[in-house]
C-alpha cells in the first residue's frame, strides 16, 4: 500500500466510513488523530528512552521481568529461526526485556524493535504494545494497521499481562520486520503470544502465593496438571486473593462485582473444605467442579507450600547454603532468595565486592539441584577463542560466568554470541547461567562501558553479597574458618578474646578471603594453643603508621597502645620483631 493510499485511508475512517479495517484498528487511528493530536503525514522515528530512564523502567518490572523470562525464552525458542523479535513492555508501553537475533540488531533498534524503545500509543501510534495497552486485549497491529508510516513494514501481535490483581501489569510483543501481505498469517502469533501470557501469569500466581491454596481450572481434562487455563489463590477462608486474567474472565460471568476478595463458592459449588479432594494423586477425571451456571470443570489445588517447601527454601538452612552465613538477617534473605532462585533456569548475577563469596554462593546454588552435573567458570581472563568450548562443557549444567566488568567492547561481544550459540541448545540440555561481578556492571551500562544487551542477559534476578565489614555473622564465620583450618595443626587451637577482637576491629577490604588468609597465617605461626595478638599478620593494605602520625614517637604509640607491642606493629604496618628492635635501641624495652 502507498503512502498515499494510507492516508487516504485514515481519512476515510476519520470521516466515519468503513474501510474493512478491524475496528480495533480504526478505534486506534481515530484516537491517534482526535486525542493525541496526531498527523500521518508526519511519520515519526521509533523512541528510545534514555538509559537512566530504560533502568527506573527495568526497576519496577524487575520481579516480573526475572519471572516471565523463562516463559520467554521458552517462547523464543518456538519462533526461532522465522525473525520474529520478543519484546516486553511495561505497563507504560517502554520495552524492558528483548530477545532478538544479534544478527538484525542495528535493523531492530532502528525499527524501534529494542530495549529501551517507548511504544505507548500516545508516542508511537497505533502499534502492536500501545493499542494492546489501550484495549487491554490481545492485538494483531499488521503492516498497514499500524498509524505512522515509519511502522508500517511491522507485524506486531501483543497480549497483555494481568498482576494477580487484575491490573495489567505488562505486554508481551512479537513482532516481525518483514511479513507476508495476509494479515491471517499472524493468526498463529496470536495463539502463541496468549498461551504464553497465560503460562508467566500462572507463574506469578504461583510465585506470589507459596503460602496460600491454588486453585487451577480448565475446561479439558489434558492438560489441568501442566499448563492449565486458569488459577485463583484462596485464604484459608476461601477467599479470592489472587487470580490470572482467565480466571478473572470465567468467573465475572457467574456473578456481578469484582471477583477479588469474593469467596471461590460464590462462583463455584465448592467449599475450601473441599480442596485437598482435588490435591493431584486423585485421577483427573475425579476433580471435576462445577460452576454456578452449571459448566463443568476439572480442577486441581495446590496446598500451601510453605510446609512442604524443603528446608533450603524455607528458612536458607539447607546443607548446600550452609557454609554462606550465620545470623546474619542480610545473608539469611540472601540466602532464602538463592535457595528459592536455584531450581529456576533464571540468569543471576552475584554481585559483591572481591573475595565476598560470590563464587562459593554460586557453588551452593549449583549443588543445591540434584544431579551430577558441570560447573564450568568461564573466566573473562581465560582467552575468547576458548569461551564457545567451555560454555558447551557446561551443557545440563551451570555456566559460570566470572568477571564480565573486566571484558573490553569485543570480548563483550564475544560474550554474548557464545551465550547465544547456547539457545541452539534444548531447553534441558542448556547451562544456566551464574555471574560473579565485583564490578558495578548496571553502573558500567549507564557509564556507556558495559554492554545494556549483555547485562540483561546475565542478570535477570540479581543477589548482592555485603561486604564482611558489614556482616553480623562474624564470630559465626571465625569459629568456622577456624575449625576448617584445624586440620593444619595437629592440637586444637583457639583465638583469644583480645585477638578476636582485633580482628573484629579490622575493616577487611578483601573481605573473606583475607580473613581467611590471615586465620591461615595465624594458625601457621602460633606456637602455642591459642592465638594471641602477636600472631595476627598486620592487615596488608594498612597504610603504613595509620592510625598514627607518622612522626609520632615509638614510646608515644606504644603508650596508646597500652604496650601491646603486636597492636602498635599493626598501627604502624610492620612487623612485631621490628618494633622490638626499635623499642630495645631506643632503651624502651629491656635487651
Ligand atoms: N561463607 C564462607 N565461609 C568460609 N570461607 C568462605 C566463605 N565464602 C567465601 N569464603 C572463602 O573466601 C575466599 C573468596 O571466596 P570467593 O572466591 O567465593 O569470593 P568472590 O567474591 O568470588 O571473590 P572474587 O570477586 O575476588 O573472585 C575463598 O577462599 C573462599 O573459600
Amino acid at each position: 500500500m502507498s503512502d498515499l493510499s494510507h492516508l487516504r485511508e485514515i481519512d476515510q475512517v476519520l470521516s466515519g466510513r468503513a474501510v474493512g479495517r478491524d475496528a480495533l484498528v480504526a478505534q486506534s487511528w481515530r484516537r491517534c488523530v482526535e486525542q493525541y493530536g496526531m498527523d500521518p503525514a508526519k511519520p515519526s522515528p521509533a523512541h528510545i528512552v534514555t538509559d537512566a530512564r530504560l533502568r527506573e523502567h527495568r526497576e519496577q518490572s524487575e520481579r516480573l521481568i526475572a519471572i516471565a523470562r523463562s516463559g520467554l525464552e521458552a517462547l523464543f525458542r518456538q519462533i526461532a529461526g522465522q525473525n520474529y523479535v520478543l519484546l516486553l513492555a511495561d505497563a507504560k508501553g517502554v520495552t524492558v526485556d528483548y530477545f532478538g537475533d544479534p544478527k538484525f540488531e542495528d535493523e531492530l533498534r532502528r525499527a524501534g524493535l529494542y530495549l529501551g524503545s517507548d511504544w505507548s500509543e500516545d508516542l508511537a501510534g497505533t502499534c502492536g504494545v500501545g493499542s494492546c495497552i489501550v484495549t487491554q486485549e490481545a492485538v494483531t497491529i499488521h503492516q498497514s494497521d499500524h498509524f505512522d508510516l515509519t511502522h508500517t513494514p511491522l507485524s506486531c501481535t501483543a497480549a497483555p499481562i494481568f498482576d494477580t490483581g487484575g491490573t495489567l501489569s505488562a505486554v508481551l510483543d512479537i513482532s516481525l520486520l518483514r511479513s507476508p501481505q495476509p494479515k491471517i498469517s499472524q493468526s498463529l502469533a496470536l495463539n502463541l503470544v496468549r498461551a504464553s501470557v497465560r503460562r508467566v501469569e500462572m507463574a506469578n500466581l504461583m510465585a506470589m502465593n507459596r503460602g496460600d491454596w491454588v486453585l487451577r481450572f480448565s475446561t479439558s481434562p489434558e492438560f489441568l496438571d501442566v499448563d492449565p487455563e486458569a488459577a485463583v489463590a484462596l485464604d484459608g477462608s476461601g477467599r479470592i486473593i489472587g487470580m490470572t486474567h482467565g480466571a478473572e474472565t470465567v468467573l465475572a460471568r457467574q456473578a456481578d462485582g469484582p471477583v477479588l476478595g469474593q469467596r471461590i463458592d460464590r462462583f463455584f459449588h465448592l467449599g475450601v473444605d473441599s480442596l485437598p479432594d482435588l490435591m493431584r494423586g486423585r485421577p483427573t477425571e475425579d476433580r471435576l467442579i462445577t460452576l454456578r451456571d452449571g459448566q463443568a470443570m476439572f480442577g486441581h489445588a495446590i496446598a500451601p507450600q510453605s510446609e512442604k517447601l524443603p528446608a533450603a527454601v524455607r528458612d536458607g538452612a539447607g546443607a548446600a547454603f550452609q557454609s554462606i552465613g550465620g545470623a546474619d538477617p542480610a545473608i539469611r534473605r540472601l540466602v532464602a532468595e538463592a535457595a528459592r532462585l536455584a531450581p529456576t533456569a533464571i540468569a543471576l548475577l552475584l554481585s559483591g565486592e572481591t573475595g565476598t563469596g560470590k563464587e562459593r554462593l554460586a557453588r551452593a546454588i549449583h549443588t543445591s539441584q540434584p544431579g551430577n552435573r558441570p560447573l564450568v567458570v568461564l573466566s573473562a581472563a581465560a582467552p575468547a577463542s576458548d569461551w564457545a568450548a567451555l560454555a558447551e562443557t557446561a551443557e545440563g549444567g551451570t555456566l559460570l560466568v566470572d568477571a564480565p566488568g573486566d571484558l573490553g567492547p569485543e570480548g563483550q561481544a564475544r560474550l554474548l554470541q557464545v551465550l547465544a550459540g547456547l539457545d541452539a541448545l534444548p531447553a534441558r540440555r542448556r547451562p544456566r547461567l551464574i555471574t560473579a561481578s565485583s564490578a558495578d556492571l548496571a553502573q558500567m551500562v549507564r557509564a556507556g562501558t558495559f554492554r545494556a544487551d549483555l547485562f540483561f542477559r546475565l542478570a535477570a534476578a540479581r543477589l548482592a553479597l555485603p561486604p564482611l565489614r558489614l556482616r553480623q555473622d562474624f564470630d559465626w564465620l571465625l569459629d568456622r574458618m577456624m575449625r576448617q583450618f584445624g586440620h593444619l595443626r595437629p592440637q586444637s587451637l583457639r583465638l583469644s578474646p583480645a585477638a578476636r577482637a582485633d580482628l573484629k576491629a579490622r575493616d577487611w577490604p578483601g573481605n573473606l578471603r583475607e580473613l581467611a588468609n590471615t586465620l591461615e597465617v595465624a594458625i601457621a605461626l602460633a606456637e602455642g594453643s591459642v592465638i594471641d595478638l602477636p600472631d595476627l599478620p598486620p592487615a596488608p593494605l594498612a597504610e603504613a603508621g595509620a592510625g598514627a602520625a607518622a612522626e609520632d614517637s615509638l614510646a608515644d604509640i606504644l603508650a596508646a597502645c597500652g604496650g601491646n607491642m603486636a597492636l602498635a606493629a599493626r598501627r604502624l604496618g610492620v612487623n612485631r620483631s621490628t618494633i622490638l628492635r626499635r623499642a630495645r635501641r631506643e632503651g624502651l624495652w629491656p635487651a
